[in-house]
């Protein structure tokens, strides 16, 4: 996803180290190597769960931002995006009975709590689309990266973890979060320096938020 000359790969290559932080995180490469705690699993499947609620709202948010501001064939990318969370809910559940995880028992602990408020908070009209489309392909591509990486070569994951990973780990999911990335870069092309500097902020944030989530999840928080 690198090496294409825009901001979003000179940020990801300048902030390596966080980066690789969020989408090298030990409870991912333990889904890898396939000595991931079940418990953890479970764990972060119900907490996810409770933030993709909490996402579609932020998406919503952001393809309002794009119809207000951005005149270009952005809207159906982010409308294909919204879409798909219906089905990711719907896969939500159907992976909670699987493993026996209560979802309308479940509190968002404090890291996602955390988070769901950060996505909150850009909902304000103050804050611009460039902001919130470079938030969302961030977001977006954590998730690829750290789960490609439990399905590509030499991987040891359970066969009953692969269908999570290929959900956001497959060649489709990595194509998208490109196309995300491609308007991203526009957009901060033709940015001001004061909004690309909020952007870095909100990537910053994400990395950090996204480590947050799965040391929640491996119960490391
Ligand atoms: C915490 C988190 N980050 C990202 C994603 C991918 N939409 C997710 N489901 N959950």
């Amino acid at each position: 996803m690198e090496g294409d000359g825009g901001t979003a790969a000179a940020w990801m290559a300048t902030h390596r180290g966080m980066y690789e932080r969020a989408t090298r995180h030990p409870f991912t490469v333990s889904i890898r190597d396939g000595s991931v705690d079940l418990a953890a699993f479970k764990r972060w499947l119900g907490q996810d769960y409770m933030f993709v609620r909490e996402f579609v709202a932020f998406l919503a948010s952001v393809l309002l931002k794009c119809c207000k501001e951005s005149d270009s064939s952005d809207m159906e990318t982010i409308l294909g995006g919204l879409a798909s969370l219906s089905d990711e809910l719907s896969w939500f559940k159907k992976e909670a009975a699987k493993w026996s995880v209560d979802l309308a028992g479940i509190s968002p602990l404090s890291s996602n709590m955390e988070y769901c408020r950060f996505l909150q908070s850009l909902d304000d009209p103050e804050i611009s689309y460039t902001v919130a489309i470079t938030t969302f392909w961030i977001i977006e591509t954590v998730y690829q990266d750290s789960f490609a990486f439990c399905i590509e070569e030499g991987n040891k994951t359970p066969a009953e973890l692969l269908g999570t990973c290929q959900r956001w780990g497959s060649p489709e999911f990595k194509q998208y979060c490109q196309s995300l990335q491609r308007i991203a870069d526009r957009c901060l092309a033709n940015a001001p320096p004061d909004v690309v500097k909020s952007a870095e902020e909100a990537f910053l944030r994400v990395l950090k938020l996204e480590i947050g989530f799965w040391d929640m999840s491996s119960s490391l928080s």
